[in-house]
């Protein structure tokens, strides 16, 4: 209950739906087959949703998590981003338009911005919006091969619906990106509209179950009307108007979902990569530890502790910092609603970068814990490839994160230029207004507090020294922009260091709030052990200004090994806790009853491979 809380209701609704269970295996099926039965999945979703009045996002979240396990349906883009645009950046009569009909599905829709030839550089998309007063249209159009449309999920056969990121022109004049909402196929065909070039971009590394896809505007006209007209308007004349000055307001529908990838994709997915590896090491028995004795379980062993501790302990981090994320955006999101803008840049900072440092972790880890499998980790049984090919998309998508972590840096060079200019920082940056000790305090109690100051330290002198070497750079004649490149490697991992104090501090917060001495103890073993690993990995930084000395990394090594054997008896308690359902994790390997062999051996005598095969008779005859 310490994760799920209210939610487990909804989740046993899904459970007891037949057709999300049971079905096809989906690692016997092509692409095609995985996207067919995934759209069922989505028609029977909603079903459910009108059936058990589920309206509140989150209800439908748990429902989600049960219908379509480890992948991402059509729904993805919809409910993440199509709508949460729409009523973001829509006036109340576009919400009131388009919203009801998207929640009843009655539209599907998707965020339709990348083209064949930019991604990261919003400001080089081509696609134009060109108003025109006489018909009171805009007129879209693709006027390069590169201009095209590339990658939204749900675009190549699924959505009717979209909202097309643009450059809005009026009378000559561009207006850069602007949001609009474009219908793309019929309602009672579902066939592309006219002037339109649409379809799936094909295979890819995972995302089977969606098709993401193409589209080409051959000067293809919408309403006035259909322009996102909350922060800024085009009157019938071609009159332009805006309500802000900041023009990232068009870029809230990425803040918002870097803002939930935290939690849903780097949190989700390395939590069940953890609880397949661990609960299969405490099933698997291999090799000898002491002669004439039965074989141990292979999570006896300290070097395979010392795989998967440490990502259990990420796991419980990177979940917590996902669900403070969550509620960051939210609060930010209020404040910005009331017409205080000042946190903006700090959303977007801590957003870019903590999805960016997540998600790269995560993605590693989940590969960690398929190596720690053994040959079986490397078979579908195990469910870690389909685990692993959705979540590393996350390091692409929505910001690829090189570049979210140089926004991030961006930011943290503007804070530390200010606190030398006399400006106090706040929120999560406000230690860089503080005088931090040169000297590192660590005992061998390993205090949280002084492991998350130890964290502070490193990530405020990789800030600072990012800085000086920016300021360096130029002072020896390069230009801002240059200067910015050539030490770009810098400031990534300034960025990375403060994601990683972040991530330690929201850890510590939790333990610190936990009532249950128990878990309090059980919960401070696994903070300790994140930021012991994380000290030890990255020593250099931490040694390199004499902050700690080799004395406390000889202690760090010691505590981190005596943590492993400590943590040990509760590991298969720690991954249990996430409480995830065999359907959520898809894995022979992780099953709840340990009944692992036995399973293995039925799944592979239904591979259609065993199944008559006439041309594969032939050839083989
Ligand atoms: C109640 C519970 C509810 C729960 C709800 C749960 C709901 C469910 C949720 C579902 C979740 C699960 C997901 C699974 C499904 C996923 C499916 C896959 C979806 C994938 C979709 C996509 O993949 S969709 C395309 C995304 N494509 C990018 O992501 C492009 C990146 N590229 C850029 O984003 C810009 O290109 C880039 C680099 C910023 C430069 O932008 P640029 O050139 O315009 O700006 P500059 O760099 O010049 O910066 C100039 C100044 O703007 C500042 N600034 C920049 N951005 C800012 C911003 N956003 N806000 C404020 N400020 C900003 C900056 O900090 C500077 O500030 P300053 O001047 O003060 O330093
Ligand atoms: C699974 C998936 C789903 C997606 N869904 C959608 C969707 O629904 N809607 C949508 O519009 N898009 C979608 N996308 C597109 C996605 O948002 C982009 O691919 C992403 O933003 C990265 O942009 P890019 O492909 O142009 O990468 P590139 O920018 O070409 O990246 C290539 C390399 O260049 C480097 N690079 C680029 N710029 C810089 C820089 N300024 N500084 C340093 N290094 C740089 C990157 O770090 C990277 O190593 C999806 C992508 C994927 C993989």
């Amino acid at each position: 209950m310490l994760f799920k809380g209210g939610g487990l209701p909804h989740e046993s609704l899904a459970l007891q739906e037949k057709l999300f269970g049971a079905g096809p295996d989906y690692n016997f099926m092509t692409r095609i087959e995985r996207f067919k039965n995934s759209l069922v999945r989505v028609q029977h979703f909603i079903r459910c949703c009108a059936r058990y009045n589920l309206h509140d996002h989150a209800d439908k979240k748990w429902f989600e998590g049960v219908a379509f396990p480890n992948e991402v349906s059509v729904l993805g883009p919809h409910s993440g981003m199509f709508i949460p645009t729409l009523k973001e950046q829509g006036s109340e009569e576009q919400i009131q338009k388009w919203v009801p009909q998207a929640e009843k599905h009655q539209i599907m829709g998707t965020y339709i911005q990348t083209e064949l030839g930019h991604g990261t550089f919003v400001r080089g998309l081509e696609t134009t919006a060109t108003y025109d007063p006489k018909t009171e249209e805009f007129i879209l159009n693709s006027p390069t091969l590169t201009s095209i449309k590339w990658w939204p999920g749900g675009l190549g056969r699924t959505c009717n619906f979209g909202i097309v990121m643009a450059l809005l022109y009026i009378d000559g004049k561009n207006y850069g990106m602007h949001p609009f909402v474009v219908q793309l196929r019929s309602l009672k065909t579902h066939e592309p509209l006219p002037g339109l070039t649409m379809g799936d971009i094909g295979p890819k590394f995972g995302f089977d179950t969606v098709d993401n896809g193409y589209l080409q505007f051959n000067h293809f006209g919408i309403p006035r009307e259909n322009m996102l007209m909350k922060y800024c308007q085009v009157l019938k004349n071609g009159t332009y108007t805006k309500q802000t000055r900041n023009p990232k307001f068009s870029y809230g529908a990425m803040i918002f979902v870097r803002s939930m990838v935290v939690y849903e994709v780097a949190g989700q997915g390395l939590a069940k990569a953890c609880t397949i590896a661990i609960r299969y090491s405490a099933i698997r028995r291999q090799s000898e530890l002491k002669k004439s004795r039965p074989e141990p379980q292979i999570l006896d062993y300290q070097t395979q502790q010392y795989k998967l501790f440490p990502l259990l302990a990420l796991a419980y981090a990177v979940w917590f910092t996902g669900v403070r994320m969550k509620e960051i955006y939210f609060m930010v999101n209020n404040e910005i609603k009331q017409g205080h803008t000042e946190r903006l840049p700090e959303l977007h900072a801590i957003s870019s970068g903590l999805k960016a440092f997540t998600t790269s972790m995560a993605s590693w880890g989940i590969e960690r814990c398929r190596l720690a499998c053994g040959g079986h980790g490397y078979s579908a049984a195990s469910g870690l490839p389909k685990i692993y090919v959705n979540a590393t998309g996350g390091c692409t998508y929505e910001g690829e994160n090189t570049v979210m972590l140089l926004q991030c840096a961006r930011f943290l060079m503007n804070i530390y230029g200010g606190v030398k200019n006399g400006r106090r920082p706040s929120g999560s940056v406000n230690y860089l207004g503080e005088r931090i000790s040169s000297r590192c305090t660590l005992t061998s109690e390993f205090t949280l507090k002084s492991l998350a100051d130890a964290f502070k330290h490193r990530a405020a002198r990789m800030i600072k020294e990012a800085s000086e070497r920016l300021n360096r750079l130029q002072a020896s004649g390069n230009d801002p922009e240059d200067s910015w490149n050539l030490n770009s490697v810098v400031l990534t991992k300034a960025a990375e260091a403060h994601c990683h104090y972040y991530m330690v501090l929201v850890f510590e917060s939790v333990v610190e709030s936990v009532e249950d001495n128990c878990v309090k103890d059980i919960l401070r073993q696994l903070c300790q052990l994140l930021a012991l690993c994380g000290i030890q990995e990255n020593s250099g930084d931490f040694i390199q200004d004499g902050f700690l000395n080799n004395d406390q990394l000889e202690l760090v090594k010691q505590k981190q090994l005596s943590l492993l054997s400590e943590i040990r008896p509760n590991a298969v308690l720690l991954v249990d806790a996430f409480e995830f359902h065999d359907v959520q994790l898809g894995s022979i390997l992780g099953r709840f009853d340990g009944n692992v062999y036995e399973n293995l051996f039925k799944w592979a005598k239904k591979t259609p491979l065993n199944k008559p095969e006439d041309l594969i008779h032939r050839l083989l005859r």
